[in-house]
Order: structure tokens, then sequence, then C-alpha cells
């Protein structure tokens, strides 16, 4: 594992969190096209393991199209036949042997039917179950490469990068399962009709490649109208399950205000908004979908004028009729479809392209070669470091200064002075505008990035415990570990004879351990890790005094030997430093040990007096000595 925990440092959650859907602009009609084709390009790479499967997928469309055709040849052979021997004088035998030969050929082409669409949908899902799979590991592999700014910009928030995301992954998927499973045997069926009501009759052809394009004008105008209802309908969808999920997280807040009615109506807004909304949806598509019939029905009125009138003209038979007509519902049926795929485009323009954003973000990678050292010292120096976050915040300003190996260094300073963003710097979460740190004499920048994380231990104020046994959190510092050395770094924690308190001992749930305690985990994790150098980032400040006291005993352990740079509001932690850096408005202004900057009288002297003073230490005193 890169780092010990990884847990973004505070304060890089706090973005804003209020816009889950990422909404863009709508695009011109110019580019989609381009778009689309790109959309495609990408996703045919993504297709390109599984093209063995495509290829059976058509063959078997294709097979399934001429299947579809049965039915209009047996009625026209049905009709034209009974019309024949209906003159007979003795109809019956002739009648039964043309029954037993539609029977025969309707119940083969049924088994036939039965086998090609269950291996045509069947295939069909695999490759959309597969590339949904494929698509969702590969942007969660790239994502992990990314650095740690990726995460922290506003754009990607977890939550819309969630969204972004399932959104990018479901609509490209949608995208192949409407094409390879619904519409494509659709399709062919169609296109193979059109060509044999064409090699019947060039004017009944006719009639039938007429609505074609008339039906990809209404589905068209059907997808656009419907499209904007549907968006707005995500978004209601989504705003919803937000709202349960933080009237979930504030219920105590919510019944201690007895605001309860409030809430009510605010979901009974959402609500009405969204039923309005269903509604307009729905009865958009019936009208859409009366007028595809209207359409459609002049076109059965009109083939069946057109064969009539050749019927009595002697041109051909009366079976000739249903033929044609079953023939046109044929390739009329996917154009009543049409919508769809319409829909599934607009989604896959909408979104697909915010997923490829993700997954194509080659600025993000961090680099992962470079040097590789085994063993670190810990011997820091920044010089003339400036930073300023993704989000435009300046937080270092020329910072330069040393730590040395094997020492305790602290970083002390007012909220926000800079302090947890010179450990982000140091761990290469983000890199100096401009500057440079070195490290035992070898530029940051020029090291392996996983490499030099192996090497670094970071705990921070709150550290995260993933749901799983205390086994499994603690193993996180080192995958290989066996269970020895998780109850020997448990008990440098000072966690051993509580975890073995518990009923399932180290199978207990990490989860249900108080903050103390998870802290402890944490700090066994990082144990475990053994790393030569290490960042504590305010490692008690969550804690109460009891914990923290049982905290401290591990702290100091982990201080043993090693490169330790502390970041902490708690003076004995500071005390306890060799050297202390004293960072304001994110700059150095003062270095030193405790005693020399204490004498200095300045801004050490000014934040030491502060913390002691709010700490009441003579009434502490006289009471201890009382
Ligand atoms: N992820 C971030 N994105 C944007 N600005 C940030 C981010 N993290 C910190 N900042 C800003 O950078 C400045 C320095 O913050 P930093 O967390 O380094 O201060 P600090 O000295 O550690 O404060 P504290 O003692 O409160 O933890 C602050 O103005 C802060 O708001």
């Amino acid at each position: 594992m890169p780092i010990s925990d990884p847990v973004i440092l505070k304060k890089e959650k706090q973005q804003d969190n209020k816009n889950n859907t990422p909404k863009k602009p709508p695009v011109p009609k110019k580019e989609r096209r381009a778009l689309l084709w790109d959309i495609l390009k990408k996703l045919a790479i993504f297709a390109a393991p599984y093209k063995g499967l495509i290829v059976l997928t058509l063959i078997l469309t294709v097979l399934g199209s001429f299947t579809a055709q049965v039915n209009a040849f047996v009625l026209r052979y049905t009709v034209d036949t009974l019309t024949e021997i209906a003159t007979l004088a003795e109809p019956w035998q002739a009648g039964v042997r043309m029954l037993g030969i539609i029977s025969a050929i309707l119940l083969v082409k049924e088994v036939l039917a039965i086998f090609v669409s269950f291996g045509q949908r069947y295939f069909g899902e695999r490759i959309r179950i597969n590339l949904s799979r494929d698509l969702s590991q590969r942007v969660v592999e790239r994502i992990l490469t990314y650095r740690m700014a990726f995460y922290t910009s506003s754009e990607n928030d977890s939550g819309k990068l969630q969204t972004r995301i399932d959104l990018g992954v479901s609509s490209l998927t949608s995208l192949v399962q409407n094409f390879f499973i619904d519409m494509l045997p659709l399709f062919a069926s169609a296109i193979v009709s059109l060509i044999i009501m064409f090699s019947a009759n060039f004017w009944v052809g006719m009639v039938g490649l007429i609505i074609v394009p008339i039906y990809f004008f209404i589905s068209q105008k059907q997808a656009n109208r419907l499209q904007g209802y549907r968006r707005q309908m995500r978004g209601f969808r989504e705003t919803k399950s937000g709202l349960v999920i933080s009237l979930i997280n504030a219920i105590t807040v919510v019944k201690s205000f007895v605001r309860e009615p409030i809430e009510a109506q605010k979901h009974f807004e959402i609500q009405k908004e969204m039923t309005d909304n269903q509604l307009r949806i729905r009865s958009l598509a019936f009208i859409y979908d009366a007028v595809k019939t209207f359409i459609e029905q002049i076109g059965v009125v009109a083939i069946i004028l057109l064969t009539a009138y050749f019927v009595l003209q002697g041109e051909m038979t009366i079976g000739m009729i249903l033929f044609h007509v079953m023939l046109f519902q044929n390739v009329a049926a996917p154009i009543r479809q049409m919508h769809r795929i319409y829909d599934q485009i607009n989604n896959a323009l909408t979104y697909a392209e915010g997923f490829f954003d993700i997954l194509e973000d080659d600025a993000q990678i961090e680099r992962t070669d470079g040097i590789k050292s085994d063993h670190l010292h810990g011997d820091i120096e920044l010089k003339n470091v400036n930073f300023t976050y993704p989000n435009g915040t300046k937080a270092l300003n020329d910072v330069s200064f040393s730590i040395k190996p094997n020492r305790i260094t602290a970083l002390v300073g007012l909220s926000g002075a800079g302090k947890s963003t010179i450990i982000n710097l140091l761990v290469k979460f983000y890199e100096p505008d401009s500057g440079a740190i070195y490290l035992d004499g070898l530029a940051l920048e020029d090291y392996d990035t996983q490499a030099l994380r192996q090497k670094i231990g970071l705990v921070l104020q709150s550290n995260h415990i993933f749901s799983g046994t205390i086994n499994d959190n603690i193993r996180y510092g080192n995958m290989d570990a066996d269970t020895d050395a998780i109850v020997s770094a448990a008990k440098k924690a000072s966690i051993h004879e509580q975890i073995i308190a518990l009923p399932d001992g180290y199978d207990s749930d990490a989860k249900s351990l108080s903050g103390g305690q998870q802290q402890r985990i944490a700090l066994a994790r990082m144990f475990l890790k053994d790393p030569p150098i290490v960042f504590l980032d305010e490692p008690t400040a969550s804690l109460d005094a009891i914990a923290s006291q049982q905290v401290k005993k591990s702290l100091d352990l982990i201080k043993k030997d090693r490169t330790v740079i502390i970041v902490s509001h708690n003076i004995a932690q500071i005390i306890d430093a060799d050297d202390l850096v004293v960072i304001e408005n994110g700059r150095v202004v003062e270095t030193g040990t405790h005693e020399a900057l204490y004498a200095k009288r300045g801004k050490y002297f000014e934040i030491f007096s502060a913390m002691s003073d709010s700490l009441n230490l003579d009434k502490i005193s006289r009471t201890l000595q009382g």
C-alpha cells in the first residue's frame, strides 16, 4: 500500500457539495456527430476483447431476421392455397395436407427462433455485462493512480465523481444493450422485409421505404422533447435520495428542533414536482405513440389498397395482401422504437464524455518512476517553496527550513497557518508551485511516489477505519504481516489488552470501536508498516483526555529512532519536540528549540503563552499541590 492510511487530509473535503448532477450545456448539432463517433471509437476499444461474441451475436441476428419473415410467407401460402382448394370438389384432403405443412414449418421456425433469440440475447447481455464490468474496473484502477489534486477538486467531489462514473458507465452500457439486444434484431428484420417487399413489387417496397424517414423525424422529435424531462427526472431522483440520506444524518437536529413538518413538506414538494414531470413524460410519450400508430395505419391502408389493386389487375394473388401487411409491420417495428436509440445516444453524448474525461486525464497520473531508496534518513530541506491549492488558495509563501533526521520537529502555528499543507507537500500529495524540497539531498520530485510513501507513515487527526475486522484494519499497514506481527503492533499501540477483552478479539468489527481506540488501531497500522519517517498531523486532537493519554504512550514509542514531524496544538507534544518551526500565514517566522524560541519572545512565545494561559496552569498547580 502506498500510504499508511488513504485518508484525505483535513479540509480537503471542504468543497461545495450542493450539486451532484453534472450539468453540461447542450452540444451543438454539428459537433454531435463527431462526438458520437469519438465515443463509439473509444467504446470499440473496450469492445475489442469481445470480438468473437460480437460476431456470434451478429450471425444470430442475421439468422433471426430471416426467421422473422417466415410467418408472412406461411400466411401468404395459407391464403393462396385455401383460395385454391376452396374451389375443389373434395377440399378436405388437400386442406389437411396444407395444415400439416404449415404446422411443420411454423414448429421448426419457432424452435429455431427460440434458440436464435436466446443466443442473440444471451450473447448480447454478456457483451453488455462484461463491458460494464470493464468500464467500471478501468475507471477505478485509473483514478487510483491520480494525484490528490484530482480528488480535492470541486469538480470531483466524491458525490459528483461517483455520479459521473455511474452515469457514464450506465449510459454507455445501455447504448450497447439497446443496440445489440433491442434494436439490431429489429433493424435486421426490417431490412430483410424491405428487400423482400421490393423484390415482390417495387411500389409496395416504396410505401415501406417512405415511412422510414417520417418515423425517423418523429422519433428524433420525441427523443429531443423527452430528453429534457428525463434529465430533470434523474435530477429529482438524486435530490430525493440525497434528501433521505441528509434527513437520516440530521435526525437528531430535526427532532430536537421539532422540524418534522418542515422536512415532510420539503419531501412533498420534490415528490410533487416529480409526479408532475412523470405525467408530462407519459403524456408526451402517449401523443407521439399515437402519431406513430396513425402513420403506421396509413401505411397499412396504402399497402392494402396497392396490393388489392394488383390483385384486381390479376398480377398478384390474394395472399399477397397479408404478406405485404406483415412485411410492412416488420419494417415499422424497429422504427417505432427509434426514439429509444435517440435517447441512448443523447445520454451517451451527455454523460460518456464526462466519463472518458475522467478516464483519460493523463495529467493527473502520479509519477511512479524515479528514485527508489531502501534507506531513507529523513534529512529534509525546503527551499523557497510556494504553493497554491487548485482552488486558488495560496497556502505557502517562500517557505524555507530544514529538518534533521532522527529528531522530532514540531510545526507550530495558528489555525490555517499552513502546517498541514507542508505535510501534504512532503508526502507528494501536491507539488510546489515553485521552490524545491530535498530529501536526503535529492529532489523530492525525483523520487518514485509510491516507493517514497512506503517509507513514510502518516497519522492524522482522525484516521480512516475500513469496514471489517480489527485484524484486517491493522494488516493494512503491511499486507504480508502474520498474526504475531499484528499483535505486536497492537501492543506497541497500547490497544492489545482492549482488543482481547472483546468477545471476538481481533475479529471484532473495527468500526464499532471508540474514537480513541480507532486512533490506536491506526497507530498499530503504522507500527506494522514501520516507516523511517513519520508525519503526525494533530494525532490526538479529536480525542478526550483519557484517550489522549493512552495514545501518548504509543506516540512516544513511534517517535523513537525515526524522523518525526508533528503538527500539534498540544503544549505537551510541542515541548517534547527537539526542534520547532513556527509558521504564520504560510510563512516560516521562527525556527529553533523550545528554550531558544521562548527566550526570543517572538511569535512562538506569543502562541506558547496563549496555550499555557488557556490551560489555567496556576489553578492546576494549586489543585495538584493541595
Ligand atoms: N484542500 C484544500 N484546498 C484548498 N485550500 C486548502 C485546502 N487545505 C487547506 N487549505 C487552505 O490552506 C491554508 C492552510 O491550511 P492548512 O490546513 O495547511 O493550515 P494548518 O496550519 O494545518 O491549520 P490547522 O491548525 O487549523 O489544521 C488555509 O487557508 C486553508 O483554508
